[in-house]
């Protein structure tokens, strides 16, 4: 049998499970523990949840990225006890060991040396007060998975824990709306009683202003399990939406989601679509925007990353006119309609993926100002073409609206290196107690 060379195998020894101790020294931009561990002369860094600087633990790698917490040596003396009795499973509410300043501060912190590093920015940021609402029960839309595989098993109704897939039995949670947590407590209780556990794949509760069910249905219903779900509805004055993969089907005779804009115009939606979840917060974000973009009678106004018309509308009634560009045709046609609903008519509301060159063509027509408010992938193709204008045909006036600190950093050194100058930046606490970062930044046309 003739015999070849074998090299020995070159993967690198798996980590898996391995225990490690180290201490912290920074946190990151999803606020773990920094921790850095010689190896072999070597150094590695790992990112370790629940950790503080100055924390000495002992944690499990559990993969490439993950770790896990064993034990801890010594408290940082800015730790708090985490009010949240199921902090210690839930994988939501990840930053709640610190206080709401001391979160505050490490979310700016972040963002700057993310703009040193990615934007190259090295001088002092511009930074203004950051918007905040309530710090506790914000939020007024929550998606629960729920779990039970048959009448005779455990049901499950909660969120998934840090990094898997297991789901943590959660009676209340301390972020959500205390109207939906009692609707909460009330529905896992029909789930029991009319056996519903097996039938569903996971609950999204919204509050529109009236409070919304929307159930994911994994099998069919039957008529006594439709029944006992229309009686609750009655009883507690909901609206029950079921969705079977497929479509979503209104089970109440009630109104359509909505909010309303600071002037007092309807934005309709539907369960499912894109909305802000921290509404206080979400309406000084919106009047911040204004300020910073200052529209003015004679603009062309660009609104991209549209939705459902969260800016459009506020920025259609202070402008000449708004094109807004949503990737949801579902979403650009309901913002049309809001628009129209609301008797404002200077809304071109257009349909398009925002990182193709069809941007490139709406951008060459020369808007005035244009805000942008794209997903955590950010807006690198639309800030490469801004920046790629003529001079006369770039915006006066950009605001970048973000949920991802390192993506609006990379995309804001294409307008930094290409003509613009930041001239505010804030925070805007839309997810207190968690690791995100929503941030708003304010760009103007300097040659
Ligand atoms: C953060 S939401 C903001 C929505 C809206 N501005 C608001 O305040 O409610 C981002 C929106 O961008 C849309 N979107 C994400 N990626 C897109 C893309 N590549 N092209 C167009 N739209 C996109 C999403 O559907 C979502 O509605």
């Amino acid at each position: 049998m003739a015999q070849f060379f074998k090299p020995p195998s070159r993967r690198t020894k798996t980590v898996s499970s391995q225990v490690l101790s180290g201490t912290a020294d920074a946190l990151d931009h999803q606020g773990r523990g920094v921790i850095r561990v010689a190896h072999g002369g070597k150094s590695r860094t790992y990112f370790v949840p629940q950790v503080l600087p100055g924390e000495t633990v002992r944690f499990k790698v559990t993969g490439q990225q993950n770790t896990t917490l064993v034990a801890r040596e010594n408290e940082a003396p800015e730790r708090r006890s985490a009010p949240c009795p199921y902090y210690a499973q839930c994988g939501g509410c990840d930053l709640q060991h610190l206080d709401e300043d001391s979160q505050r501060q490490h979310k700016q912190r972040v963002v700057s040396e993310l703009f040193t590093k990615m934007a190259g920015m090295n001088t002092e940021l511009p930074w203004q007060p950051t918007l905040t609402g309530d710090d506790w029960h914000y939020r007024r839309k929550a998606r629960l998975a729920i779990y039970q595989r048959s009448t005779a098993q455990p049901m499950h109704l909660g969120f998934r824990a840090r990094a898997s897939k297991h789901i943590v039995d959660i009676p209340q949670c301390a972020v959500l709306d205390s109207t939906l947590n009692r609707l909460l407590a009330e529905f896992r209780q029909l789930i029991e009683t009319a056996q519903l556990g097996p039938h569903l794949g996971h609950v999204e509760l919204i509050k529109a202003p009236l409070a919304q069910l929307c159930l994911r249905i994994t099998r069919s219903l039957s008529g006594e399990q439709t029944q006992a779900l229309h009686d609750f509805a009655a009883r507690h004055q909901c609206a029950l939406w079921l969705d079977d993969g497929e479509q979503l089907n209104s089970l109440t005779d009630t109104q359509a989601c909505h909010d309303t804009t600071l002037d007092g115009d309807r934005l309709v939606f539907m369960p499912g679509d894109f909305i802000q979840v921290n509404p206080k917060v979400n309406q000084q974000m919106v009047a911040q925007a204004l300020a910073w973009l200052a529209p003015q009678a004679g603009d062309e106004v660009l609104d991209l990353f549209a939705g459902i018309g969260n800016f459009t509308l506020p920025l259609a009634r202070r402008a000449k006119s708004v094109t807004a560009v949503e990737g949801v045709t579902q979403m650009t046609q309901q913002l049309a309609a809001n628009a129209k609903a609301a008797d404002i008519h200077n809304v071109n509301a257009q349909t398009f993926d925002l990182s193709t060159e069809h941007v490139g063509r709406l951008l060459k027509k020369g808007f005035q100002r244009i805000l942008l408010d794209p997903a955590r992938a950010g807006a690198e193709a639309v800030c490469q073409m801004i920046a790629a204008l003529p001079v006369d045909k770039k915006p006066e006036h950009i605001v970048y609206v973000s949920c991802a600190p390192n993506t609006l950093a990379r995309d804001s050194r294409w307008l930094l290196d290409n003509g613009y100058q930041m001239t505010h930046i804030s925070l805007v606490d839309m997810f207190v107690q968690t690791h995100h970062i929503e941030t708003m930044v304010s760009f103007k046309k300097v040659v």
